[in-house]
């Protein structure tokens, strides 16, 4: 299956998908209809579960189904105000995959984690200097060695197999999970029934790709609502030493996006970013991996830092970037021990 899975993806090299092409039609069905009928019982959760399934099956083949539950309210499912969708949509102005200066290795079978001529694993490396870690930055289990690295996965260009140790968010989130409403946090992502064992791959965070001015625009309209789903292309190899860098790219899962987009902000986050490369070339646009810190009970809620990983420094308080200039704060529900009691969104 992955097999065939990995070749349609060579074979899609030239497509790519662009945000003016979001399907948009059932979403606009259902919010004409009366609230009598969106809040019709069990009737909407199986809708929007059996959607997920349908817009997700060919990139998540391995992928148990997502469930959502609502025990809190009378609320059936979150609004249905986008398009679910794993793939990165791209946003006017903004440039399509770089698959020119994309590099493939020319192994043979899986990649070799001690091999001296695997072209994936010398870029990997370039990364991982101060680390001390060698081989891939996955190690036997397909599991992260460390986090918020940037991750170099092989991909369309490569001759390896296609069960190589170095493709793994590429095969499509593995572990279940649900989307649970939460009491104080609107909806969030829980662990299904089994426990997630540390730095395991959750999944990616979906949506618009879009320019720096089109994230600043839309961010002062989410505000009003006191709700977003921006985030910024902002990792520190990209910054290379410039103190006057900004990020040019931002991904908006607003109007599509999956189930990454539930993900609440914890400042005791069991949950990280990553920055990750598969078929893109352009290091400015690096996919958002999200992988387990520490094991994750099963039923547990998953969460990240919405202001990067915490440093030890309590004192400190984040701030929102300089364009997010009117951003909204309000408390943190995290109920962490060490939590800053308040966030921005
Ligand atoms: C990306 S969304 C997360 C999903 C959101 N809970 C929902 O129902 O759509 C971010 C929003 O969730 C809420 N949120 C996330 N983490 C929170 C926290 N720790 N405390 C309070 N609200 C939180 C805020 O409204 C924030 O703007």
């Amino acid at each position: 299956m992955v097999d065939d899975y990995t070749a349609m993806r060579r074979e899609m090299d030239a497509y790519y998908p662009k945000s003016k092409d979001i399907p948009h039609d059932l979403q606009d069905r259902i919010n004409a209809l009366g609230m009598h009928h969106r809040r019709a019982g069990n009737m909407q959760a199986l809708i929007f579960e059996a959607i997920i399934t349908e817009n997700t099956a060919e990139d998540e083949p391995h992928a148990p189904p997502i469930r959502i539950i609502n025990d809190i309210d009378d609320e059936s499912t979150p609004p249905f105000e986008f398009y679910y969708s794993n793939k990165r949509w791209h946003g006017e102005g903004v440039p399509k995959p770089d698959l020119e200066n994309l590099q493939g290795c020319d192994c043979n079978g899986r990649c070799d984690r001690n091999s001296e001529t695997c072209a994936c694993m010398k870029r990997q490396r370039q990364f991982l200097e101060d680390t001390g870690i060698t081989g891939f930055i996955y190690d036997e289990r397909r599991r992260l060695r460390t986090h918020e690295y940037p991750i170099f996965e092989c991909n369309s260009h490569c001759r390896c197999s296609d069960d190589c140790i170095n493709r793994v968010v590429q095969r499509g989130r593995e572990v279940a999970i649900n989307i649970r409403k939460t009491p104080n946090k609107g909806w969030g992502v829980f662990a299904g029934d089994k426990k997630i064992p540390a730095n395991t791959y959750i999944g990616v965070y979906a949506g618009e790709c879009i320019t720096d001015s089109e994230a600043e625009m839309r961010g002062s309209i989410y505000n009003k609502f006191g709700r977003t789903y921006l985030f910024d292309l902002d990792f520190w190899h990209l910054k290379g030493g410039d103190e006057e860098w900004s990020p040019k790219f931002t991904i908006d899962a607003y109007h599509a996006g999956n189930f990454t987009r539930y993900l609440n902000h914890s400042c005791d986050p069991n949950c990280s970013i990553n920055p990750c490369y598969i078929d893109e070339g352009n290091l400015d646009k690096p996919l958002l991996t999200i992988f387990t810190l520490r094991d994750v009970a099963p039923g547990e809620e998953l969460c990240f830092s919405y202001f990067g990983r915490p440093d030890g420094d309590e004192e400190e308080e984040e701030e929102p970037p300089a364009k997010y200039h009117d951003a909204v704060y309000i408390p943190c529900q995290c109920g962490a021990r060490n939590c800053r009691q308040r966030m921005w969104t």
